[in-house]
């Protein structure tokens, strides 16, 4: 065997359904077959989909899994090896990657590092292994690994490829998406390739689950660190390399660092577990192509992570339509185009809720981009509502001035129109407020806060306009309208409104909240990067004092570093307030 070809198979299974998922690997081992593949790999915890959460503490849950694996094991041939994520249990439960082969499970590697940081509790779950597998069939060497344990230089790849003389590192990955992280990983993976003088498949899964997105874009990587193959991002995928077994035993004849460190390494012989397989490989397998996707530019992988995340969170609780609250504004124009891309126009509906404060431009903005986007469009105005609102609280309000209270009643009618239609229809209503919002508190609880998805929960606006502007270039002409672009943002609660009346102007006020928010410098480290101490102040102020509004949002999908939610626990009862003075 002078090549190895492996087929990396990047589906989007869905947690809980077990069965769905077992139909869709049984499906890419039937692809992976006509292909003559050798080696077929599917992401991290597959046939439970990922992250499965606490269903992990049902044993049933877990008892079905593994019943699952044995169905899967019966459809692969002695002509192919299979390895497949799946709940391992044996006194404890254990992340685990089942390589099977001829209908039987042949292998079971466990997770030695389990991530417990950031959006992970792997730890609550998972016992971890302790051991590196190698599988050695005709000539050809495989060492598994699941996802973090390559991102650990010294971890158990390092002892497959240096002890184990494994070609390939296979890593089966749920390995959630958020911008410029894939590059990052790339960067990674081809270190972790040319250290080990190993080639690298790394199978990632795709969709949304919840608030995560996975992105796809499998690799393979070849043993001088050279991307060879790479997967679509968002899309289920079918990746297929051949691995040149014979060019990586020439690299380590080269290269003598291998050689060095094998010495050193030697005592960890004890952690290697190493298995024959009695393989049968295919003798004149079809030709193949080897495929490079591009990966996306940094704004349109946002937008197509943002589209696949709510189609998914839809699609997989059963929603088929959704409504919106249109302002005419920014924020609910881009979410409105996300929902089109994300169900199709049919299944979309644009409300315009005119009211005391609203302009004239909101309604014609907001009808046409309904229009443009070929969208059901509603209008519903608010002033009567309202008016009956203020004459029922009058006796209690007496003569005191207008203020916070009578612009969210505002927010809170549009809201109970929103869920009232979602109630009568089965519309699921989107929400619109973006991370600057949320993190300032600059929504109303209840009002344009109620919802059941937040599409832009961790899209600043700036990064809003760009979503937006791209809209327009992919379309190549104009679906948000041009004046939406231009007018200053406001909530249109009260006369003469704008955002920034309370807030700092948004490229300023985002750059302040990255700082304070994702990296969680100091008021004092923030200034002397170049801002006005009394600003910065008043961000930190906000973002501390609207944590219990936070916890009330919507779910929406994460696509920076540091998502609000699980990357990010702040608590609500807090005292340590460094923008006070003392
Ligand atoms: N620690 C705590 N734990 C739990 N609840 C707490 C709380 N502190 C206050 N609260 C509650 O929260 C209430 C205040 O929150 P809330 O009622 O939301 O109101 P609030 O935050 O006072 O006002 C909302 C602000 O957002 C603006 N807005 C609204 C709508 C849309 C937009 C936009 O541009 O998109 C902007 C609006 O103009 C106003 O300035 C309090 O009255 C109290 O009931
Ligand atoms: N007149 C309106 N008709 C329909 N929905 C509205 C109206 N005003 C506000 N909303 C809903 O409430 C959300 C909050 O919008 P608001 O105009 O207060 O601020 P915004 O954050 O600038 O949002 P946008 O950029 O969409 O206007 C809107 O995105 C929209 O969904
Ligand atoms: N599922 C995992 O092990 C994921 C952890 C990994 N560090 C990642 O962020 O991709």
């Amino acid at each position: 065997m002078n090549t190895l070809r492996v087929g990396l198979a990047q589906i989007n299974s869905t947690v809980g359904d077990i069965e769905g998922n077992v139909e869709k690997i049984l499906e890419k081992l039937e692809l992976a077959q006509q292909f003559s593949v050798d080696v077929v790999a599917f992401p991290e915890l597959v046939i439970t989909g990922y992250p499965p959460e606490d269903l992990l503490f049902k044993r049933h849950f877990i008892d079905q899994n593994k019943k699952a694996l044995e169905k899967i094991a019966k459809y692969v041939p002695k002509s192919m090896i299979a390895v497949v994520g799946f709940v391992d249990e044996n006194s404890d439960i254990f992340n685990a990657a089942a390589v099977l082969n001829n209908g039987s499970i042949v292998a079971v590697y466990r997770k030695n590092y389990l991530p417990n940081y950031g959006v992970f509790d792997e730890f609550r779950y998972f016992q971890h292994g302790d051991k590196a597998l190698v599988i050695s069939f005709c000539n050809a060497r495989i060492g598994v690994t699941i996802c973090e344990d390559i991102w650990y230089p010294g971890g158990p790849a390092r002892i497959e490829a240096l002890l184990g003389d494994a070609h390939l590192l296979l890593n089966i990955s749920s390995s959630p998406y958020h911008s410029g992280k894939l590059s990052w990983k790339e960067r990674m993976l081809a270190v972790r390739a040319n250290d080990n003088l190993a080639a690298i498949a790394y199978v990632n899964l795709v969709g949304g689950q919840d608030e995560l997105i996975f992105d796809g874009a499998s690799l393979i990587v070849n043993e001088q660190g050279e991307i060879i193959s790479r997967a679509k991002q968002f899309e289920e995928d079918f990746l297929i390399g051949d691995i040149d077994l014979v060019g990586i035993e020439r690299s380590r004849l080269h290269d003598p660092r291998r050689r060095q460190d094998k010495r050193v390494w030697s005592q960890e012989i004890a952690k290697l577990n190493i298995v024959n397989i009695p393989f049968e490989p295919i003798e004149n397998k079809p030709d193949i192509k080897s495929r490079i996707e591009n990966p996306l530019p940094r704004v349109a992988e946002v937008y197509h992570a943002l589209v696949l995340g709510t189609r998914d969170y839809l699609k997989k609780n059963g929603i088929k339509n959704v409504v919106i609250g249109l302002s005419g504004g920014i924020d609910s124009a881009l979410t409105c185009c996300i929902a089109v891309d994300a169900l199709g126009p049919d299944h979309v509906t644009g409300v315009s809720m005119p009211g005391p404060y609203s302009s004239t431009h909101s309604l014609e903005d907001a009808e046409l981009l309904a229009k443009n986007l070929n969208i059901r469009y509603l209008v519903i105005p608010i002033n009567e509502i309202y008016e009956t609102f203020l004459k029922s609280l009058k006796p209690v309000f007496g003569d005191l001035p207008f203020d916070v209270a009578e612009e969210n009643i505002q927010a809170r009618i549009r809201g109970v129109i929103l869920m009232a239609l979602s109630n009568k229809f089965g519309w699921l209503v989107l929400t619109t407020g973006n991370k600057s919002e949320s993190s300032t508190g600059y929504c109303t609880l209840y009002g344009d806060t109620a919802g059941g998805f937040a599409v832009l929960k961790d899209v600043y606006k700036t990064l809003v306009y760009e979503l937006s502007e791209y809209v327009n270039q992919k379309a190549q002409k104009e679906i948000i309208p041009q004046r939406v672009f231009e007018k200053p943002p406001s909530a249109e609660l009260r006369f003469g409104q704008v955002d920034q009346d309370k807030l700092p102007p948004y490229p300023l006020l985002d750059s302040i909240l990255k700082a304070y928010v994702e990296d969680d410098r100091s008021v004092s480290e923030i200034v002397p990067a170049g801002y006005d101490e009394t600003t910065v102040r008043k961000v930190a102020w906000m973002v501390d004092s609207s944590e219990y509004k936070r916890r009330q949002l919507a779910p929406g999908p994460k696509i920076t570093y540091r998502a609000f939610g699980k990357d990010r626990r702040l608590p609500i009862t807090n005292q340590f307030r460094e923008w006070e003075d003392k």
